[in-house]
Order: structure tokens, then C-alpha cells, then sequence
């Protein structure tokens, strides 16, 4: 008995790019909901997250990488290793760059990293409420001849603009098979994980330069009470005591603002009662301390140093 071919499309596809490029903020503005954090400092997103969107036949599952850049640290090669991993994985690969900033050195090094993957690349210049238009063509332009890119899309992420272009693009050139997830499925993050990084959203939100990127959240408790309202216990590790004081503020305030911030947001998301409790301890060098980054999903590449 012969199988018939399934009439439905699925796969994977990777926003590869700068950091700061807007890659968060396109995935939300794509799956239509919070699922990958947002904030104005570089380096936010840690692992490789999914967005699910489903329409018609087709399942495109988008995997936000870390944005990449010159690795110095463990755990900055841990995540440059995990965009690039992305990239390798998916069925398509859309490179998002910063239109505002245009041809930066570090966009000029990513291009040269983007030679050696195979998939199909799509060039998405996002921030186009910002650029003139000239600007643009000349930046595609000079993008385009550097290498082939299947399609180019002008977009602004955060109004939304051209968004649905790029997905319907990304659906019609969908390999042929089966769905990953459930039709209502938006993103594989464990729920645990989305308190944290809603957490760490809104620690860096509002703690802005004081302290530096590497502050990290952990849920180390995630529990559904009787009435059905969650109990979610939260740890905030950072590296310094001085930056402990800091994210705790003048009499706890600051701490107690980021805790109402984010228990208001994961009230919203989880659509019931959160009780969440954070706590600040300090973990030395945990940069470097590869158990850290496992527990984020980034896996360390073996044998390198
Ligand atoms: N003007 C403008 N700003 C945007 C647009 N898209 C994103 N931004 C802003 O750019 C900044 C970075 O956006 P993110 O989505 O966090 O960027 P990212 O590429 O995911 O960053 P990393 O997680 O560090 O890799 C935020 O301040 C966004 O509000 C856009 O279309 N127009």
C-alpha cells in the first residue's frame, strides 16, 4: 500500500542576525503574542526559542537565535555556537538586519559566516520606519550582490509592517510533511522558562545600565495551587554584591517593582493568579560555569576552550 503524500507543509525557520536587530521583536509581531523577550540591550535572547504559527496546511516553527557577535567569554561562544546551530537546522534562513545601522562591521562578518549555509536565505531589512528610502535600496542593493538571497523584505517589526509578507513567503516554501505541534501551539517554552525570561525582561528594563547582561533568572519553582493560581519561586543570580544591592534597591523597591512588573505580565500570559516570589543571590564568574548555560538550553560545543 502506497502512503499518500500529506497535503500539509512544515518547517523550521531561522532569524539569524546582529544583536539588537530586532529578531525578538519580529518573532512576537509573527506568532502575535509575547514569546520571546524584548529590550533594548544586546544579547537578550539566550536560547534557541520557538514560535509556532499555523495557518491553512502550513506550520512554520521560527527559532530566534541569540544574536550573534565576536564571542570572548564561555558563554558568549555558547550562544554564538547556538545561532549558528539554528541556522544549520532549519529549512530556511532569514537573515534580519538592522536597516537603521546598515552595513556594520558586524553585519559585514555575519555575511561572510551566511556564505557557508546552504538553506535558502531570505534578507529581511527591518526598521524601516526609521531609514529613508534610499537608503534601503542602496543597503539591499549592496547586500544582494554580496550574496544570493531568495527574496528581500522591508519590514518594520515593531509596527508590524510587511510582517505577513515575509510569513506567507516562509509558508510557500515549506518542505511537504507532517505538523510538529498542535494547531493552537505558539511556543515550546516550558512555562517555568517564559516566568524567567518575562523576569529578566523586566530586571533589565528597568535596572538599564547599571548592571551588565550576564544577570541571570531562574525559575526554580513553577506550581499549580488548588484554585488553579500559580506559585512560581524565582532566583536572580548575579556576579557581583554590589550589583545584588542594586537589582534589590533602596529598601527593596527596586526588587519589589520588577516583581509586581513581571507577576502583572505572567497574570496576563498564563490568563490566571500568580504568586511570585524572587529572590537575589550572587554566583561568582557564572559566566564560565557550563552547568549555567545548560540549564538555558545552550549547549557548549565540545572540545572547544
Ligand atoms: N524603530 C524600530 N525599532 C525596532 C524595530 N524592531 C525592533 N526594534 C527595536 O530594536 C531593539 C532590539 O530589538 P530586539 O527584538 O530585542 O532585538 P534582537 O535582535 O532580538 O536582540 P538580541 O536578543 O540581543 O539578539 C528594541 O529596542 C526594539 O524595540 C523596528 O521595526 N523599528
Amino acid at each position: 500500500m502506497s502512503e499518500l503524500p500529506p497535503d500539509t507543509s512544515c518547517g523550521f525557520v531561522a532569524l539569524v542576525g546582529a544583536p539588537n536587530a530586532g529578531k525578538s521583536t519580529l518573532m512576537n509581531s509573527l506568532v502575535g503574542t509575547k514569546v520571546s523577550i524584548v529590550t533594548h540591550k544586546a544579547q537578550t535572547t539566550r536560547a534557541q526559542i520557538r514560535g509556532v504559527v499555523t495557518e491553512g496546511d502550513g506550520q512554520v516553527i521560527f527559532i530566534d537565535t541569540p544574536g550573534i557577535f565576536a564571542p570572548r567569554r564561555r558563554l558568549d561562544r555558547a550562544m554564538v555556537h547556538a545561532a549558528w546551530t539554528g541556522a544549520g537546522d532549519a529549512d530556511l534562513v532569514a537573515f534580519i538586519v538592522d536597516a537603521e545601522r546598515g552595513l556594520t562591521a558586524e553585519v559585514e562578518s555575519l555575511l561572510e559566516g551566511l556564505l557557508a549555509v546552504r538553506h535558502p536565505k531570505m534578507l529581511v531589512l527591518n526598521k524601516v520606519d526609521a531609514v529613508k528610502r534610499e537608503t534601503l535600496l542602496e543597503l539591499s542593493q549592496k547586500l544582494n550582490e554580496h550574496q544570493r538571497f531568495e527574496a528581500t523584505f522591508m519590514i518594520s517589526a515593531l509596527r508590524g509592517d510587511g510582517v505577513a509578507d515575509f510569513l506567507s513567503w516562509c509558508m510557500e516554501h515549506l518542505p511537504p510533511g507532517p505538523w510538529h505541534f498542535p494547531e493552537d501551539h505558539l511556543t515550546d517554552l516550558t512555562l517555568a522558562l517564559t516566568a524567567a525570561e518575562v523576569t529578566r525582561e523586566k530586571l533589565f528594563l528597568r535596572i538599564h545600565d547599571e548592571i551588565p547582561y550576564n544577570a541571570t533568572v531562574e525559575t526554580e519553582r513553577f506550581q499549580e495551587q488548588k484554585d488553579g493560581s500559580y506559585r512560581i519561586d524565582q532566583v536572580v543570580y548575579v556576579s557581583r554584591d554590589s550589583h545584588k544591592k542594586i537589582v534589590i534597591g533602596d529598601k527593596g523597591q527596586t526588587l519589589k517593582a520588577i516583581g509586581a512588573e513581571a507577576r502583572r505580565e505572567l497574570m496576563e500570559i498564563f490568563e490566571t493568579k500568580v504568586h511570585l516570589f524572587i529572590f537575589v543571590k550572587v554566583r561568582e564568574r557564572w559566566g564560565d560555569d557550563p552547568e549555567r548555560y545548560r540549564e538555558m538550553g545552550l549547549e557548549y560545543p565540545q572540545g572547544k576552550k
